[in-house]
Protein backbone atom coordinates (compact mmCIF):
# COMPACT_ATOMS: atom_id res chain seq x y z
CA UNK A 1 0.00 0.00 0.00
CA UNK A 2 1.17 3.62 -0.88
CA UNK A 3 0.18 5.05 1.84
CA UNK A 4 0.94 2.92 4.47
CA UNK A 5 1.07 4.03 8.44
CA UNK A 6 3.53 2.46 10.17
CA UNK A 7 2.16 0.02 12.54
CA UNK A 8 3.58 -2.01 15.90
CA UNK A 9 3.42 -5.09 16.57
CA UNK A 10 2.94 -6.02 19.92
CA UNK A 11 1.05 -8.27 22.34
CA UNK A 12 -1.05 -5.76 24.59
CA UNK A 13 -1.60 -3.09 22.15
CA UNK A 14 -4.05 -5.31 19.55
CA UNK A 15 -7.06 -6.56 22.03
CA UNK A 16 -7.39 -9.43 19.28
CA UNK A 17 -3.70 -10.30 20.26
CA UNK A 18 -4.36 -10.75 23.98
CA UNK A 19 -7.72 -12.41 22.99
CA UNK A 20 -5.57 -15.34 21.56
CA UNK A 21 -3.10 -15.11 24.56
CA UNK A 22 -6.88 -15.76 26.73
CA UNK A 23 -7.65 -18.73 24.82
CA UNK A 24 -3.51 -19.73 24.49
CA UNK A 25 -3.62 -19.98 28.09
CA UNK A 26 -6.62 -21.84 28.56
CA UNK A 27 -5.48 -24.46 26.10
CA UNK A 28 -2.50 -24.37 28.06
CA UNK A 29 -4.36 -25.03 31.34
CA UNK A 30 -6.61 -27.87 29.79
CA UNK A 31 -2.64 -29.56 28.89
CA UNK A 32 -1.59 -28.90 32.38
CA UNK A 33 -4.96 -30.37 33.74
CA UNK A 34 -4.42 -33.77 31.94
CA UNK A 35 -0.74 -33.86 32.39
CA UNK A 36 -1.75 -33.43 36.57
CA UNK A 37 -4.51 -36.17 36.24
CA UNK A 38 -1.76 -39.01 34.35
CA UNK A 39 0.81 -37.48 37.44
CA UNK A 40 -1.61 -38.37 39.90
CA UNK A 41 -2.09 -41.38 38.95
CA UNK A 42 1.26 -42.61 38.73
CA UNK A 43 2.36 -41.11 42.18
CA UNK A 44 -0.40 -43.48 43.32
CA UNK A 45 1.58 -46.51 41.75
CA UNK A 46 4.43 -45.29 43.27
CA UNK A 47 2.89 -44.43 46.87
CA UNK A 48 1.14 -47.53 46.99
CA UNK A 49 4.47 -49.69 46.39
CA UNK A 50 5.98 -47.49 49.14
CA UNK A 51 3.35 -48.03 51.50
CA UNK A 52 3.16 -51.70 50.65
CA UNK A 53 6.58 -52.48 52.27
CA UNK A 54 5.64 -50.43 55.16
CA UNK A 55 2.91 -51.73 55.97
CA UNK A 56 4.70 -55.30 55.74
CA UNK A 57 7.23 -54.45 56.77
CA UNK A 58 5.62 -52.84 60.17
CA UNK A 59 3.48 -55.85 60.74
CA UNK A 60 6.64 -57.75 61.14
CA UNK A 61 7.66 -61.28 60.56
CA UNK A 62 5.59 -61.82 57.32
CA UNK A 63 8.06 -58.96 55.78
CA UNK A 64 10.46 -57.89 54.34
CA UNK A 65 12.10 -57.42 57.84
CA UNK A 66 11.13 -58.46 61.29
CA UNK A 67 11.63 -56.68 64.43
CA UNK A 68 14.22 -55.44 65.85
CA UNK A 69 16.41 -58.24 64.95
CA UNK A 70 18.03 -58.74 61.54
CA UNK A 71 16.37 -58.88 58.03
CA UNK A 72 15.43 -62.53 57.94
CA UNK A 73 13.36 -64.34 55.24
CA UNK A 74 12.24 -67.31 56.12
CA UNK A 75 8.98 -68.31 54.94
CA UNK A 76 9.48 -69.51 51.02
CA UNK A 77 5.76 -67.11 50.14
CA UNK A 78 7.73 -63.97 51.82
CA UNK A 79 10.58 -64.98 49.71
CA UNK A 80 8.38 -64.98 46.81
CA UNK A 81 6.61 -61.75 47.45
CA UNK A 82 9.60 -60.29 48.47
CA UNK A 83 10.90 -61.24 44.80
CA UNK A 84 7.52 -60.20 43.28
CA UNK A 85 8.11 -56.83 44.54
CA UNK A 86 10.98 -55.73 43.11
CA UNK A 87 10.58 -57.01 40.14
CA UNK A 88 7.23 -57.06 38.37
CA UNK A 89 5.82 -54.24 41.24
CA UNK A 90 9.27 -51.76 40.47
CA UNK A 91 8.73 -52.71 37.33
CA UNK A 92 5.32 -50.81 37.31
CA UNK A 93 7.10 -48.14 39.19
CA UNK A 94 9.52 -47.19 36.85
CA UNK A 95 7.19 -47.52 34.09
CA UNK A 96 5.14 -44.55 35.82
CA UNK A 97 8.18 -42.77 36.50
CA UNK A 98 9.67 -42.84 32.73
CA UNK A 99 6.05 -42.51 31.86
CA UNK A 100 5.73 -39.08 34.25
CA UNK A 101 9.62 -38.02 33.06
CA UNK A 102 8.07 -38.29 29.16
CA UNK A 103 5.23 -36.37 29.66
CA UNK A 104 6.55 -33.47 31.87
CA UNK A 105 9.06 -33.23 28.48
CA UNK A 106 6.35 -33.20 26.32
CA UNK A 107 4.39 -30.85 28.05
CA UNK A 108 7.51 -28.34 27.99
CA UNK A 109 8.20 -28.92 24.16
CA UNK A 110 4.45 -28.12 23.50
CA UNK A 111 4.85 -24.66 25.28
CA UNK A 112 8.31 -24.47 23.69
CA UNK A 113 6.27 -25.07 20.42
CA UNK A 114 4.05 -21.85 21.00
CA UNK A 115 6.70 -20.07 21.62
CA UNK A 116 7.98 -20.78 18.38
CA UNK A 117 5.49 -20.10 16.28
CA UNK A 118 5.53 -16.34 18.71
CA UNK A 119 1.97 -16.96 20.08
CA UNK A 120 3.81 -16.92 23.34
CA UNK A 121 4.57 -13.84 25.07
CA UNK A 122 8.60 -13.38 25.66
CA UNK A 123 10.08 -10.71 28.54
CA UNK A 124 9.68 -7.85 26.09
CA UNK A 125 5.87 -8.04 25.92
CA UNK A 126 5.97 -7.87 30.02
CA UNK A 127 8.24 -4.78 29.94
CA UNK A 128 6.23 -3.56 27.06
CA UNK A 129 3.09 -3.73 29.45
CA UNK A 130 4.24 -2.29 32.48
CA UNK A 131 5.29 0.97 30.21
CA UNK A 132 1.75 0.78 28.91
CA UNK A 133 0.20 0.74 32.44
CA UNK A 134 2.66 3.70 33.19
CA UNK A 135 2.01 5.49 30.11
CA UNK A 136 -1.76 5.27 31.15
CA UNK A 137 -1.10 6.56 34.38
CA UNK A 138 0.33 9.21 33.22
CA UNK A 139 -2.08 9.97 30.29
CA UNK A 140 -5.36 10.22 31.93
CA UNK A 141 -3.50 10.96 35.70
CA UNK A 142 -5.30 8.00 37.69
CA UNK A 143 -5.73 7.90 41.03
CA UNK A 144 -2.34 6.44 43.10
CA UNK A 145 -4.60 5.25 46.28
CA UNK A 146 -6.25 2.90 43.95
CA UNK A 147 -4.25 2.06 40.83
CA UNK A 148 -2.05 -0.34 42.59
CA UNK A 149 -5.62 -1.99 44.32
CA UNK A 150 -6.05 -2.52 40.53
CA UNK A 151 -9.21 0.14 40.92
CA UNK A 152 -9.56 3.88 38.81
CA UNK A 153 -12.39 5.75 37.29
CA UNK A 154 -12.56 5.76 33.50
CA UNK A 155 -12.13 8.59 31.17
CA UNK A 156 -15.13 9.64 28.75
CA UNK A 157 -18.80 10.74 28.59
CA UNK A 158 -18.88 8.01 31.17
CA UNK A 159 -17.07 7.49 33.71
CA UNK A 160 -17.56 4.03 35.75
CA UNK A 161 -15.03 2.41 38.03
CA UNK A 162 -12.90 -0.27 36.80
CA UNK A 163 -11.38 -3.07 38.91
CA UNK A 164 -8.96 -5.27 38.08
CA UNK A 165 -9.25 -9.31 39.21
CA UNK A 166 -6.18 -8.88 41.58
CA UNK A 167 -4.23 -5.92 43.36
CA UNK A 168 -0.85 -6.04 42.49
CA UNK A 169 2.37 -6.90 44.81
CA UNK A 170 4.63 -5.19 46.64
CA UNK A 171 7.10 -6.83 43.64
CA UNK A 172 4.48 -5.40 40.74
CA UNK A 173 4.97 -1.96 42.25
CA UNK A 174 8.72 -2.20 42.24
CA UNK A 175 8.50 -3.32 39.07
CA UNK A 176 6.74 -1.23 37.69
CA UNK A 177 9.02 1.77 39.23
CA UNK A 178 11.76 0.52 37.88
CA UNK A 179 10.36 1.30 34.07
CA UNK A 180 8.67 4.58 35.32
CA UNK A 181 12.44 5.10 36.24
CA UNK A 182 13.87 4.19 33.34
CA UNK A 183 11.27 5.87 30.53
CA UNK A 184 12.26 9.00 32.74
CA UNK A 185 8.89 9.36 34.28
CA UNK A 186 10.68 10.53 37.67
CA UNK A 187 7.58 11.46 39.32
CA UNK A 188 5.71 7.97 38.36
CA UNK A 189 8.46 5.92 39.43
CA UNK A 190 8.88 7.78 42.89
CA UNK A 191 5.02 6.76 43.25
CA UNK A 192 5.00 3.45 41.98
CA UNK A 193 8.08 2.68 44.95
CA UNK A 194 6.18 4.46 47.58
CA UNK A 195 3.54 1.97 46.70
CA UNK A 196 5.55 -0.72 46.73
CA UNK A 197 6.59 0.14 50.55
CA UNK A 198 3.23 0.73 51.41
CA UNK A 199 2.56 -3.22 49.68
CA UNK A 200 5.04 -4.68 51.68
CA UNK A 201 4.04 -3.73 54.84
CA UNK A 202 0.33 -4.80 54.25
CA UNK A 203 1.24 -7.99 52.18
CA UNK A 204 1.30 -11.14 55.05
CA UNK A 205 4.26 -12.70 53.02
CA UNK A 206 5.96 -9.71 51.70
CA UNK A 207 6.93 -10.40 47.75
CA UNK A 208 9.60 -7.65 47.90
CA UNK A 209 11.29 -6.74 51.25
CA UNK A 210 11.16 -3.10 52.69
CA UNK A 211 14.94 -3.28 52.75
CA UNK A 212 14.81 -4.48 48.72
CA UNK A 213 12.54 -1.68 47.83
CA UNK A 214 14.38 1.31 49.69
CA UNK A 215 17.70 2.34 47.63
CA UNK A 216 15.01 1.60 44.60
CA UNK A 217 12.92 4.90 46.12
CA UNK A 218 15.76 6.24 47.83
CA UNK A 219 18.00 6.69 44.23
CA UNK A 220 14.47 7.69 42.41
CA UNK A 221 14.22 10.07 44.85
CA UNK A 222 17.81 11.77 44.19
CA UNK A 223 17.74 11.22 40.40
CA UNK A 224 14.40 12.93 40.23
CA UNK A 225 15.50 15.89 42.66
CA UNK A 226 18.79 16.28 40.15
CA UNK A 227 16.70 16.64 36.87
CA UNK A 228 14.55 18.80 37.95
CA UNK A 229 17.27 21.42 39.11
CA UNK A 230 19.29 20.53 35.97
CA UNK A 231 16.82 19.97 33.39
CA UNK A 232 13.66 21.44 34.99
CA UNK A 233 10.07 20.05 35.00
CA UNK A 234 9.87 18.46 31.70
CA UNK A 235 11.02 17.14 28.64
CA UNK A 236 10.49 15.57 25.89
CA UNK A 237 11.48 12.10 26.95
CA UNK A 238 11.63 13.10 30.67
CA UNK A 239 9.01 14.48 33.43
CA UNK A 240 9.18 14.88 37.66
CA UNK A 241 7.17 16.96 39.95
CA UNK A 242 6.78 20.42 39.92
CA UNK A 243 8.92 20.68 43.12
CA UNK A 244 11.50 18.65 44.39
CA UNK A 245 10.85 16.20 46.70
CA UNK A 246 13.93 17.14 49.43
CA UNK A 247 12.35 19.83 51.50
CA UNK A 248 15.32 22.09 51.25
CA UNK A 249 15.74 22.20 47.93
CA UNK A 250 11.77 22.75 47.94
CA UNK A 251 12.28 25.70 49.50
CA UNK A 252 14.37 27.67 47.18
CA UNK A 253 13.13 30.49 45.41
CA UNK A 254 12.36 29.53 41.88
CA UNK A 255 10.38 26.35 43.57
CA UNK A 256 7.68 28.95 45.36
CA UNK A 257 5.70 30.49 42.03
CA UNK A 258 5.55 26.84 40.94
CA UNK A 259 1.91 26.87 42.08
CA UNK A 260 0.80 30.12 40.63
CA UNK A 261 1.42 28.79 36.94
CA UNK A 262 -1.52 27.68 34.92
CA UNK A 263 -1.71 25.83 31.97
CA UNK A 264 -2.56 28.39 29.31
CA UNK A 265 -3.90 26.64 26.09
CA UNK A 266 -2.06 27.62 22.83
CA UNK A 267 -4.83 26.81 19.77
CA UNK A 268 -4.89 27.27 16.07
CA UNK A 269 -1.29 28.07 15.98
CA UNK A 270 2.01 26.09 16.08
CA UNK A 271 3.03 23.98 19.36
CA UNK A 272 6.19 22.82 20.38
CA UNK A 273 6.24 18.95 20.74
CA UNK A 274 5.76 19.60 24.96
CA UNK A 275 2.96 21.20 24.12
CA UNK A 276 1.51 19.58 21.89
CA UNK A 277 1.69 16.47 24.05
CA UNK A 278 0.20 18.68 27.24
CA UNK A 279 -2.44 19.55 25.25
CA UNK A 280 -3.06 16.06 23.75
CA UNK A 281 -2.97 14.37 27.02
CA UNK A 282 -5.73 17.33 28.31
CA UNK A 283 -7.97 16.36 25.56
CA UNK A 284 -7.49 12.91 26.01
CA UNK A 285 -8.98 13.43 29.57
CA UNK A 286 -11.69 15.26 28.51
CA UNK A 287 -10.53 18.70 29.53
CA UNK A 288 -12.10 21.89 27.12
CA UNK A 289 -9.12 24.46 25.58
CA UNK A 290 -11.47 26.58 23.96
CA UNK A 291 -13.00 29.64 24.63
CA UNK A 292 -16.70 29.24 26.09
CA UNK A 293 -17.88 30.93 22.69
CA UNK A 294 -16.14 28.46 20.67
CA UNK A 295 -17.81 25.95 22.23
CA UNK A 296 -21.27 26.88 22.64
CA UNK A 297 -21.63 27.86 19.10
CA UNK A 298 -21.43 24.72 17.44
CA UNK A 299 -24.59 23.27 16.83
CA UNK A 300 -26.11 19.50 16.02
CA UNK A 301 -28.38 19.47 12.78
CA UNK A 302 -30.14 17.31 10.52
CA UNK A 303 -28.57 16.93 6.79
CA UNK A 304 -30.70 16.03 4.34
CA UNK A 305 -29.57 16.89 1.25
CA UNK A 306 -30.88 15.01 -2.04
CA UNK A 307 -28.34 15.77 -4.84
CA UNK A 308 -24.18 16.03 -4.98
CA UNK A 309 -21.79 16.63 -7.79
CA UNK A 310 -22.14 12.42 -7.93
CA UNK A 311 -25.94 11.55 -7.67
CA UNK A 312 -28.78 12.93 -7.33
CA UNK A 313 -30.81 11.01 -4.75
CA UNK A 314 -33.63 10.95 -2.44
CA UNK A 315 -31.08 8.65 0.11
CA UNK A 316 -31.51 10.88 3.49
CA UNK A 317 -35.09 12.32 2.50
CA UNK A 318 -36.74 9.87 4.61
CA UNK A 319 -33.40 9.48 6.89
CA UNK A 320 -32.19 12.48 7.13
CA UNK A 321 -28.30 12.45 8.67
CA UNK A 322 -27.41 13.61 12.21
CA UNK A 323 -24.64 16.17 12.26
CA UNK A 324 -22.22 17.48 15.04
CA UNK A 325 -20.37 20.18 14.48
CA UNK A 326 -16.97 19.65 16.41
CA UNK A 327 -14.66 22.37 15.14
CA UNK A 328 -15.94 25.33 12.26
CA UNK A 329 -12.04 25.72 11.79
CA UNK A 330 -10.50 23.59 10.79
CA UNK A 331 -13.78 22.20 9.75
CA UNK A 332 -14.50 18.85 11.44
CA UNK A 333 -17.94 17.14 11.89
CA UNK A 334 -19.39 14.03 13.36
CA UNK A 335 -21.78 12.05 11.49
CA UNK A 336 -24.02 10.16 14.26
CA UNK A 337 -25.58 6.54 13.75
CA UNK A 338 -24.06 6.01 10.45
CA UNK A 339 -23.95 2.34 10.51
CA UNK A 340 -25.83 -0.16 12.00
CA UNK A 341 -24.26 -2.33 15.25
CA UNK A 342 -25.11 -5.20 12.13
CA UNK A 343 -22.40 -3.17 9.79
CA UNK A 344 -20.09 -2.28 12.22
CA UNK A 345 -19.45 -5.76 13.60
CA UNK A 346 -19.69 -7.19 9.73
CA UNK A 347 -16.56 -4.92 9.26
CA UNK A 348 -14.71 -6.26 11.90
CA UNK A 349 -15.16 -10.16 11.26
CA UNK A 350 -13.87 -9.19 7.52
CA UNK A 351 -10.93 -7.20 8.78
CA UNK A 352 -9.74 -10.03 11.75
CA UNK A 353 -7.93 -12.33 9.70
CA UNK A 354 -5.83 -9.85 8.15
CA UNK A 355 -4.77 -8.31 11.37
CA UNK A 356 -3.50 -11.51 12.20
CA UNK A 357 -1.28 -12.28 9.10
CA UNK A 358 -0.26 -8.62 9.12
CA UNK A 359 2.56 -9.74 11.97
CA UNK A 360 5.74 -9.60 10.47
CA UNK A 361 9.77 -9.53 11.71
CA UNK A 362 12.35 -7.28 11.39
CA UNK A 363 15.45 -7.88 9.40
CA UNK A 364 17.06 -9.55 12.24
CA UNK A 365 14.17 -11.86 13.34
CA UNK A 366 12.66 -9.39 16.35
CA UNK A 367 9.32 -7.94 15.73
CA UNK A 368 9.32 -4.31 14.31
CA UNK A 369 8.26 -1.60 16.72
CA UNK A 370 7.52 1.63 16.67
CA UNK A 371 5.68 4.01 19.25
CA UNK A 372 4.15 5.87 16.66
CA UNK A 373 1.11 3.85 16.13
CA UNK A 374 0.88 0.66 18.23
CA UNK A 375 -2.51 -0.71 17.00
CA UNK A 376 -2.99 -3.77 14.40
CA UNK A 377 -4.39 -2.54 10.93
CA UNK A 378 -5.89 -4.54 8.00
CA UNK A 379 -6.65 -2.60 4.60
CA UNK A 380 -9.97 -3.61 2.67
CA UNK A 381 -10.84 -3.15 -0.94
CA UNK A 382 -14.56 -3.07 -2.07
CA UNK A 383 -14.19 -5.09 -5.00
CA UNK A 384 -12.88 -7.44 -3.11
CA UNK A 385 -15.41 -8.13 -0.80
CA UNK A 386 -18.17 -10.85 -2.27
CA UNK A 387 -20.96 -8.83 -1.17
CA UNK A 388 -21.87 -5.00 -1.53
CA UNK A 389 -21.18 -4.28 2.18
CA UNK A 390 -18.37 -1.80 1.55
CA UNK A 391 -19.84 -0.34 -1.80
CA UNK A 392 -22.20 0.46 -0.25
CA UNK A 393 -20.68 1.80 2.77
CA UNK A 394 -18.79 4.11 0.23
CA UNK A 395 -21.57 4.92 -1.77
CA UNK A 396 -23.00 6.42 1.07
CA UNK A 397 -19.48 7.73 1.97
CA UNK A 398 -19.81 9.92 -1.46
CA UNK A 399 -23.44 10.86 -0.63
CA UNK A 400 -22.67 12.21 2.88
CA UNK A 401 -19.37 14.00 1.84
CA UNK A 402 -19.95 14.74 -2.23
CA UNK A 403 -16.67 13.77 -2.54
CA UNK A 404 -15.79 10.97 -5.09
CA UNK A 405 -14.47 7.82 -3.01
CA UNK A 406 -15.49 4.70 -4.41
CA UNK A 407 -13.35 4.89 -7.51
CA UNK A 408 -9.71 3.90 -7.39
CA UNK A 409 -8.17 7.02 -8.17
CA UNK A 410 -10.34 8.52 -5.24
CA UNK A 411 -10.45 6.50 -2.59
CA UNK A 412 -7.94 4.60 -0.86
CA UNK A 413 -9.16 0.97 0.55
CA UNK A 414 -10.70 1.14 3.99
CA UNK A 415 -8.37 0.94 6.58
CA UNK A 416 -9.03 -0.61 10.18
CA UNK A 417 -7.51 -0.27 12.88
CA UNK A 418 -7.65 -1.90 16.58
CA UNK A 419 -6.08 -0.29 19.34
CA UNK A 420 -5.98 -2.46 22.78
CA UNK A 421 -5.22 -1.44 25.69
CA UNK A 422 -2.40 1.60 25.85
CA UNK A 423 -2.73 1.82 22.19
CA UNK A 424 -2.56 4.94 20.47
CA UNK A 425 -1.60 6.90 17.75
CA UNK A 426 0.37 9.95 18.24
CA UNK A 427 -0.36 13.06 16.69
CA UNK A 428 0.00 13.57 13.42
CA UNK A 429 -1.57 14.86 9.28
CA UNK A 430 -3.29 12.63 7.62
CA UNK A 431 -2.00 14.53 4.49
CA UNK A 432 1.33 12.68 3.86
CA UNK A 433 2.97 14.89 0.88
CA UNK A 434 4.86 17.74 2.52
CA UNK A 435 7.95 17.35 0.58
CA UNK A 436 7.97 20.19 -2.11
CA UNK A 437 10.15 17.63 -4.10
CA UNK A 438 7.61 15.84 -6.15
CA UNK A 439 10.40 13.10 -7.35
CA UNK A 440 10.23 11.68 -4.20
CA UNK A 441 6.53 10.29 -4.84
CA UNK A 442 5.43 7.42 -6.32
CA UNK A 443 3.60 8.03 -10.37
CA UNK A 444 0.62 6.80 -8.32
CA UNK A 445 1.20 8.95 -5.62
CA UNK A 446 1.75 12.08 -7.61
CA UNK A 447 -1.82 10.74 -10.14
CA UNK A 448 -3.63 10.89 -6.77
CA UNK A 449 -2.77 13.77 -4.67
CA UNK A 450 -3.09 14.02 -0.93
CA UNK A 451 -5.39 12.86 1.41
CA UNK A 452 -8.28 15.85 0.67
CA UNK A 453 -10.47 14.89 3.39
CA UNK A 454 -10.41 11.71 6.32
CA UNK A 455 -13.86 9.92 6.74
CA UNK A 456 -13.15 7.89 9.92
CA UNK A 457 -16.15 5.26 11.26
CA UNK A 458 -15.67 4.17 14.75
CA UNK A 459 -16.57 0.54 14.54
CA UNK A 460 -17.00 -0.44 18.12
CA UNK A 461 -17.52 1.92 21.90
CA UNK A 462 -14.73 2.07 23.93
CA UNK A 463 -15.27 1.74 27.85
CA UNK A 464 -12.65 4.38 28.76
CA UNK A 465 -10.15 6.58 26.75
CA UNK A 466 -9.14 6.01 23.45
CA UNK A 467 -10.74 9.63 21.95
CA UNK A 468 -9.64 11.69 18.56
CA UNK A 469 -8.38 14.45 19.97
CA UNK A 470 -6.96 17.45 17.75
CA UNK A 471 -4.44 19.13 20.03
CA UNK A 472 -4.41 22.54 17.67
CA UNK A 473 -8.21 22.63 17.22
CA UNK A 474 -8.82 22.01 20.84
CA UNK A 475 -10.80 18.90 19.57
CA UNK A 476 -12.14 15.62 21.40
CA UNK A 477 -14.16 13.22 19.66
CA UNK A 478 -15.30 10.19 22.01
CA UNK A 479 -15.79 7.04 19.94
CA UNK A 480 -19.26 5.60 19.95
CA UNK A 481 -19.61 2.38 17.92
CA UNK A 482 -21.07 3.32 13.68
CA UNK A 483 -20.71 7.32 14.47
CA UNK A 484 -18.26 8.48 11.87
CA UNK A 485 -16.12 11.41 11.86
CA UNK A 486 -15.41 13.57 9.04
CA UNK A 487 -12.96 16.47 8.21
CA UNK A 488 -10.71 18.04 5.90
CA UNK A 489 -7.02 18.11 5.44
CA UNK A 490 -6.38 19.94 2.72
CA UNK A 491 -7.19 23.48 1.75
CA UNK A 492 -9.47 23.82 -1.00
CA UNK A 493 -6.06 24.99 -2.88
CA UNK A 494 -4.32 21.81 -1.95
CA UNK A 495 -2.39 23.11 0.59
CA UNK A 496 -2.11 21.21 4.09
CA UNK A 497 -4.24 22.42 6.84
CA UNK A 498 -1.47 21.69 9.90
CA UNK A 499 -4.46 22.93 12.50
CA UNK A 500 -6.02 19.32 11.71
CA UNK A 501 -2.86 17.82 13.63
CA UNK A 502 -4.55 14.86 15.38
CA UNK A 503 -4.07 11.45 17.32
CA UNK A 504 -6.07 8.83 19.08
CA UNK A 505 -5.71 8.56 22.89
CA UNK A 506 -4.62 5.35 24.34
CA UNK A 507 -7.56 2.72 25.68
CA UNK A 508 -7.94 2.52 28.79
CA UNK A 509 -10.21 0.19 29.19
CA UNK A 510 -11.70 -2.23 26.65
CA UNK A 511 -10.45 -2.10 22.73
CA UNK A 512 -10.84 0.14 20.21
CA UNK A 513 -11.88 -0.49 16.52
CA UNK A 514 -12.01 2.28 13.40
CA UNK A 515 -11.77 2.43 9.83
CA UNK A 516 -10.28 5.00 7.73
CA UNK A 517 -11.53 6.23 4.27
CA UNK A 518 -8.56 8.46 2.86
CA UNK A 519 -10.21 10.78 -0.06
CA UNK A 520 -7.98 12.31 -2.54
CA UNK A 521 -7.15 15.56 -3.70
CA UNK A 522 -6.81 14.95 -7.69
CA UNK A 523 -9.91 13.32 -8.72
CA UNK A 524 -12.14 15.91 -7.58
CA UNK A 525 -10.41 19.26 -6.61
CA UNK A 526 -12.18 20.87 -10.29
CA UNK A 527 -15.35 20.15 -8.65
CA UNK A 528 -15.20 22.20 -5.25
CA UNK A 529 -15.23 26.11 -5.06
CA UNK A 530 -11.50 26.69 -5.75
CA UNK A 531 -11.51 29.90 -3.59
CA UNK A 532 -9.36 32.54 -4.52
CA UNK A 533 -6.09 32.43 -1.92
CA UNK A 534 -4.29 29.31 -0.57
CA UNK A 535 -6.03 29.45 2.80
CA UNK A 536 -9.43 29.19 1.63
CA UNK A 537 -11.45 26.31 3.27
CA UNK A 538 -13.96 24.18 2.29
CA UNK A 539 -17.31 23.92 4.62
CA UNK A 540 -19.25 20.88 3.21
CA UNK A 541 -21.34 18.81 3.91
O1 LIG B 1 -7.52 6.37 16.38
C1 LIG B 1 -7.89 7.50 16.19
O2 LIG B 1 -8.77 8.02 16.88
C2 LIG B 1 -7.25 8.31 15.12
C3 LIG B 1 -6.73 7.46 14.02
C4 LIG B 1 -6.04 8.23 12.97
O3 LIG B 1 -5.80 9.39 13.10
C5 LIG B 1 -5.60 7.58 11.72
O4 LIG B 1 -5.83 6.37 11.59
O5 LIG B 1 -5.04 8.28 10.86
FE1 LIG C 1 -5.06 10.26 11.32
Amino acid sequence: QNFMSQAREDMFSATSKLEDLLSLEAEIVRMVERYLEAANHRVDIIKRYVSEYHRLSTEGGTGGGSGSGGMVVAHPVDAYLLLKRLTVEWASVEDAMTLHANATQELVQRVALFRERSTFPVMEDLHGAAVALVRLQDTYNLNMTTLPAGTFTGTGPTSSEFHSSKPLSARDCLFLGKHALNKGYYDKAIEWFEAALERASDEEDASASRDEIEPFLKSAIKVHDDVLETRGPRGLDWQTKWVPVDEELASKHKYREVSNQRFQPKLYQQQSEEEEREHFSRLCRGQRLRPVEVETSLVCRLVAHTHGRLHNHGYFTLMPLLLEEMSLDPYIVVFHDFLTAHQTDAIIERAKPKLATSRHRGPDGDFITSMIRTSKNAWLRESDEADDLLVNLTKKIEMTTRLHALRLSAGEDYQVANYGIGGLYVTHTDHLMMNPDPSVYTAWERFMGDRFATFMVYLSDVEAGGATVFPRAGVTIWPKRGSAAFWWNLYSSGVGDENTRHGGCPVLHGSKWICNKWVHYNDQFLQHPCGRNTWDKLVVP
